[in-house]
């Protein structure tokens, strides 16, 4: 087959043009290429005519080519269409293919389309991704008056709830409203205005009217000149974000049950209050306030009813103040109230009744009535406290003076309140000192049988040695260590020293001497107490019989299953018990019945008129009575003088102890007083102090 020759001006045009000119007959057979078609495709004429026109076609455009011979060979036209070629090297061209046929031969002009193909490619790319994009994404024309909207994305519609024909044309600002951050919109004008890249949080609103916050980027974009022909902006919905960050900061401040202010803030809103006082020369209260016996009802009712009552009170505490008071809930049942800008000191009084009225009215849970009291402690400034956090111990010191002062009441901090409490701070402190530096000695004091006129055994009192004040009596330094705690250590020591010198005595002929150690209510609360008292007991070697453990009926107060259950252990060791103080407490018969004591002891207060007062006469009598009818012994404390020993022993046969026979006296003159006793004097009323 001979090629077909364009001829004449046609032949230049033919080796001249940019775009790719062949010839092809109507099976693609390549008859005539030109020299730019040799060049893009890195083919030399040779080597392609007589070659079938797929030799550069990319094989997914096969079909294309031969749809156009098709219609060709059929003598109809085609339009215009792009397919894919691949030069000798495999580089890939995008070409827009033109061709009509003339006989036998088709003619054909190839434009190279690669770059626009690829622009377009890389445009389409970019429409799905903005359009699929999570992000809203506003273009806007910058040179329009107003900044209209001229594109919007999918997520924007999601977000603001607008759909996309109903905003385009319009400026953004119909997201704003009235609470939209006046400033964040100065600084996004100015950036606008300066053709500059920002990045702002703006308070913006759904199609509903509801808030959502933007987390909105701008950036201009600019044309080949570099003028901004449009902004494009880049929008996040993060209001769930800042709602849990809100949220995560609410509950670092807030306490979670009630949602009160904790202590934290209130260290914060208290530091403010105390400024303020001392700028505007008001008054600032703080009332520290402890629900009375919370504690039992949440104990026993179930923690739902204790969560009840405290979210009630929350509740009611902040109906009664105003909005500019706190109430901030800083632990179990204690609630701080600060009553900044008082005019008058005395104000606080008002609150303060009405606040403990409203508190004690009653409360109903699932139909029952529920009652509890507070105890409140009034601290206050006038503006010239340095350390705020005084103004809550000043507080908290008062309302446990209100505490003691009966519940449902409240107390002024005061400044012999405050002395007091210094001491008590110092006296724990000189007390640790004790414990460690061993400043304890025991004394002991002699128990008599009225009958044999025997020392039947001692009790054990402990005595302070302090180096500098001398000798502390137990009453000023027992109480503060049970609520210190350092009761536990000092009583450790009291029984093992007890124990060891009970061994000593019953080593002698005055055997068999017991011993008797108070134990205080805490001891006996707690866990492993009668554990205690066995290992004491074994690595002493004395026998369990000659140890007597004294206790009060203060042990039975708080937990009395847990009391019994202690006491039946001590018992079960072979210990035996002694009711201290008996009569000065609320001496319920019904717990004397149920305790496996073995001793009552009869209290001081009753014998020092024993002999001339009748009623202590018959409460002696009456208890004695009652203490053999329950067959317990009895030992009657703080027979002082002869005339009360004379009327005891006539009348009742039992244990006696007091100054007349004895004080409490060291091992050494307890000792020599047990060498030097004369059972026989004492029955023959000769014995003396
Ligand atoms: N006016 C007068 N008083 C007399 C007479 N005979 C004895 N006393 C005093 O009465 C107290 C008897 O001890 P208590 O009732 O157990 O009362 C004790 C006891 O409750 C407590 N206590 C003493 N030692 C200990 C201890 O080691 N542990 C614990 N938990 N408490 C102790 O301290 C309280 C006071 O102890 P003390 O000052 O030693 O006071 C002792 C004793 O010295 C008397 O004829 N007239």
């Amino acid at each position: 087959m001979s090629p077909a020759k364009p001829q004449g001006e046609l032949d230049q045009f033919f080796l001249l043009s940019q775009d790719l000119f062949c010839c092809i007959d109507f099976m693609g057979t390549l008859l005539n290429v030109n020299p730019t078609f040799e060049h893009l495709l890195g083919y030399s004429a040779q080597e392609l005519i007589g070659r079938p026109c797929g030799v550069i076609i990319d094989p997914q455009d096969y079909a294309v080519i031969e749809h156009a011979l098709m219609r060709l060979r059929d003598g109809r036209k085609i339009e215009a269409f792009d397919v894919r070629a691949r030069s000798w090297q495999g580089e890939l061209f995008w070409l827009e293919v033109s061709a009509c046929a003339n006989d036998d031969v088709i003619y054909v002009i190839a434009r190279d389309i690669t770059r626009r193909k690829t622009a377009d490619q890389q445009l389409a790319l970019l429409q799905r991704s903005v359009e699929s994009s999570t992000n809203g994404v506003v273009i806007v024309d910058a040179q329009a008056d107003d900044l209209p909207m001229v594109y919007v994305n999918r997520a924007f519609e999601q977000i603001t709830g607008y759909a996309r024909d109903d905003v385009m044309g319009l400026n953004c600002r119909f997201l704003q409203g009235e609470e939209t951050d006046a400033a964040t919109l100065k600084q996004l004008r100015r950036a606008i205005q300066e053709r500059r890249d920002v990045h702002v949080m703006l308070r913006n609103y759904r199609r509903d009217g509801t808030l959502f916050w933007n987390d909105l980027y701008i950036s201009p974009v600019r044309d080949e000149q570099g003028v901004v022909t449009h902004f494009i902006g880049v929008q996040n919905d993060v209001t769930a974000q800042r709602e849990y960050q809100a949220q995560l900061r609410h509950n670092a401040h807030h306490d979670a049950l009630t949602g009160l202010p904790n202590r934290q803030l209130l260290h914060q809103r208290l530091a403010q209050g105390c400024v303020l006082a001392k700028r505007y020369q008001r008054y600032l209260a703080v009332l520290f306030i402890d629900l009375d016996d919370f504690k039992p009802i949440n104990d026993s009712l179930g923690h739902d009813v204790g969560d009840f009552i405290l979210i009630s009170v929350a509740r009611r505490l902040e109906e009664e103040l105003r909005p500019w008071d706190t109430v901030a809930r800083i632990g179990g049942d204690e609630f701080i109230v600060l009553l900044p800008d008082l005019a008058h000191e005395q104000d606080v009084m008002q609150v303060v009744e009405r606040l403990l009225a409203r508190l004690s009215a009653p409360y109903w849970y699932q139909g029952e009535e529920l009652h509890i009291t507070a105890s409140i402690g009034i601290g206050t400034d006038d503006g010239s406290i340095t350390k705020p956090r005084t103004l809550i111990q000043q507080a908290d010191l008062a309302m446990y003076k209100a505490k003691g002062r009966g519940r449902n009441t409240y107390q002024w901090y005061t400044d012999e309140l405050n002395r007091r409490v210094t001491e008590r701070v110092n006296l724990r402190h000189a007390l640790a000192q004790a414990i460690e530096q061993e400043q304890f000695e025991l004394h002991y004091q002699p128990q008599i049988d009225s009958v044999s006129g025997r020392v039947v055994g001692v009790e054990a009192l402990l005595r302070w040695q302090h180096p500098q004040q001398g000798n502390i009596p137990p009453i000023d330094f027992i109480g503060l260590s049970e609520e210190t705690g350092q009761i536990i250590p000092i009583s450790d020591w009291v029984l093992r020293r007890a124990c060891l010198d009970a061994v000593a005595l019953n080593r002698g002929e005055h055997a068999p001497l017991t011993m008797a150690v108070n134990v205080s209510p805490m001891q006996v609360q707690r866990p492993g107490f009668v554990a205690s008292i066995e290992r004491v007991l074994a690595e002493t070697g004395l026998s369990a019989e000659l140890l007597e453990i004294e206790i009060t009926e203060g042990v039975l107060m708080d937990s009395t299953e847990h009391a019994i259950d202690a006491i039946e252990g001590l018992r079960a060791l072979g210990v035996n018990i002694a009711l201290d103080d008996f009569g000065t407490g609320f001496s319920s018969l019904s717990y004397l019945k149920r305790l496996p004591i073995q001793k009552l002891k009869i209290d001081r207060s009753f014998i020092r008129d024993v002999t001339c007062d009748e009623n202590d006469a018959a409460i002696v009598e009456g208890v004695i009575t009652l203490a053999e009818k329950l067959g317990l012994t009895v030992l009657i404390e703080g027979v002082e003088t002869r005339e009360q020993f004379l009327y005891l022993r006539e009348r009742h046969p039992t244990y006696l102890q007091g100054y007349y026979f004895a004080r409490p006296i060291p091992l050494d003159a307890l000792i020599d007083y047990l060498d030097r006793f004369d059972q026989h004097a004492v029955l023959r009323d000769l014995a003396g102090a």
